[in-house]
């Protein structure tokens, strides 16, 4: 499967790789696309390289990752390509598509919607499952069998769902900060009642806490890491860690669930965990 239109916007060598940002028209979403994607040094030299998939956050784009992360110099030791999709479509002209930073463009919420007017180009989970990703490790030649998957918030959301929504296609996950029972809170609630309809019902689909509330056996039985800090404004009211905690308590989930002190909801807290998400990705997809 390749991708359509696959048009290169720029490249900037990093760390002995590459990372490049490109633009692609996608059937899934029915609009040009942007992603990023960072190819290390064992890429570049031919041989099979596992992708780790990183979700952004609300607000973010395919570049915030790339440019605030801190991850190239350890991707490029690891041998790990990293693909960072963007958060939403964009350019729908949706009636006031851009006018909240939590729902609409940058808000995509990692699910294809079901209601108008959103259902006919918000279908990021469509997009990013079976259209990116294979098109990009067709595409650049990378390893489809060893796929990792991790986020931030939003993205913390989108990279747990996906995770449980697609049983065997990524072999690890992690996440920061997500935002981890979205049926019960209020950025679940306004995205899902706008995305997927009154109907709370069809939200626990799409909830990471009530999907592994019911699994029987550890989807992830290497093990899912999570680092939350303890000075996140959107910690106790958003993000809830706690009940995607009980949840993998119940279901014989191995987690790791790291709780910081200090630390905020913002990308200096990410950099500084960033190494260890790696390593936990590297070991899975060695
Ligand atoms: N504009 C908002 C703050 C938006 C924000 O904090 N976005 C986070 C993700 S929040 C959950 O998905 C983010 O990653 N931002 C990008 C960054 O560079 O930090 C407000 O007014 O609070």
């Amino acid at each position: 499967m390749s991708l359509d239109n696959l048009e290169l916007i720029s490249e900037h060598a990093c760390f002995g790789g590459v990372q490049r940002f490109y633009k692609h028209s996608s059937a899934e979403i029915g609009l040009p696309m942007r992603f990023g994607l960072f190819l290390p040094p064992q890429a570049l030299a031919g041989q099979a390289t596992p992708l780790l998939t990183y979700l952004a956050g609300l607000t973010c784009t395919e570049e915030t990752f790339a440019i605030k992360a801190g991850a190239q110099r350890q991707a490029a030791e690891l041998g790990l390509a990293i693909l960072t999709p963007d958060t939403s479509p964009r350019g729908a002209g949706i009636t006031g598509e851009d006018h909240h930073w939590e729902f609409g463009v940058g808000a995509g919420f990692y699910l294809d919607a079901t209601e108008m007017p959103w259902s006919g180009h918000w279908c990021m989970e469509s997009y990013i499952v079976k259209e990116l990703l294979p098109g990009v490790t067709a595409q650049f030649g990378l390893d489809g069998q060893r796929l990792g998957l991790f986020g931030h918030s939003m993205g913390g959301h989108g990279a747990l769902t996906l995770a449980l929504r697609h049983p065997g296609v990524f072999k690890s996950v992690s996440a920061f900060a997500p935002i981890s029972a979205p049926t019960q809170c209020p950025w679940g609630h306004n995205a899902f009642t706008g995305y997927l309809g009154q109907d709370e019902s069809t939200w626990l689909a799409h909830d990471a806490s009530a999907l592994m509330a019911q699994q029987t056996s550890a989807p992830y039985a290497n093990g899912i890491l999570i680092d939350q800090g303890l000075a996140d404004k959107f910690l106790v009211e958003q993000l809830k860690p706690e009940l995607f905690e009980a949840a993998c308590a119940q279901a014989g989930q191995p987690l790791t669930l790291r709780r910081h002190a200090g630390y905020d909801h913002g990308y200096y807290f990410i950099q500084t965990f960033m190494a260890d998400h790696l390593r936990h990705h590297a070991e899975r997809l060695a």
